[in-house]
């Protein structure tokens, strides 16, 4: 019988819907993905969503890309998706956990300059102290060159996306390094015609 522990493999993923409000939609979203380089993810997409899953670093450069590549295109595009590690059973692409450690995309990600507002929150699992691990994290969101204010149930920054990304990829990664199964939710927006506040 299966188990319902958490597993030992340390693959992370994220499932995520790009959301162009656009009625280019479909070019975006599959431009997005044919500019991105996901060969060092699993990858899958369908009618909802594209699941990446592969090493923490892949996870977060192919997710930064495919939103570079659609803000890129100057129409107001969202994104809302899940980061999670440590997710029982989530082992049937551990061939990626094989691959080196540089991403693919810095480069092209590189030349896109983005500003953003995003919303985050982080959920360590199966933990008493969850809310000063959380807290800690915010706190150091203060340091990440992004602009940091407190929502309901979320986190807001506010940046140019590829710090926005890092801190992101920051808070995710110390939080899993103590806690076993982590996830993370995320909404952010580009080119909104709407205040920020
Ligand atoms: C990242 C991402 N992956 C899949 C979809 C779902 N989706 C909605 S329209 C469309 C293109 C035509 O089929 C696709 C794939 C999404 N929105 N964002």
């Amino acid at each position: 019988m299966a188990s319902n522990s958490c597993g030992t493999s340390r693959i992370a993923g994220c499932q995520f819907t790009l959301f162009p409000m656009s009625d280019k939609f479909v070019d975006i979203i599959l431009g997005a993905l044919e500019k991105v380089d996901t060969s060092k993810v699993w990858k899958n997409t369908d009618d909802v969503s594209t699941c990446v899953r592969g090493k923490i670093v892949h996870v977060f450069d192919v997710t930064e890309a495919l939103f570079l590549h659609a803000a890129k295109t100057g129409e107001h595009v969202a994104i809302s998706g899940t980061f999670s590690i440590g997710c029982p059973g989530d082992t049937d692409a551990d061939s990626y956990m094989d691959e080196s450690d540089t991403p693919l995309n810095i480069e092209t990600s590189g030349e896109i300059t983005q500003e953003a507002g995003c919303k985050f929150s982080l959920y360590p699992m199966g933990r008493e102290d969850y809310m000063d691990t959380i807290y800690t994290q915010i706190d150091l969101s203060k340091h990440r060159n992004v602009e940091v204010n407190a929502a309901h149930y979320a986190t807001r920054l506010d940046g140019d996306v590829k710090d926005i990304f890092s801190a992101l990829q920051q808070s995710f990664d110390s939080v899993q390094k103590k806690v076993s199964h982590v996830t993370m939710t995320f909404t952010m927006s580009a080119n909104s015609p709407s205040n920020k506040f």
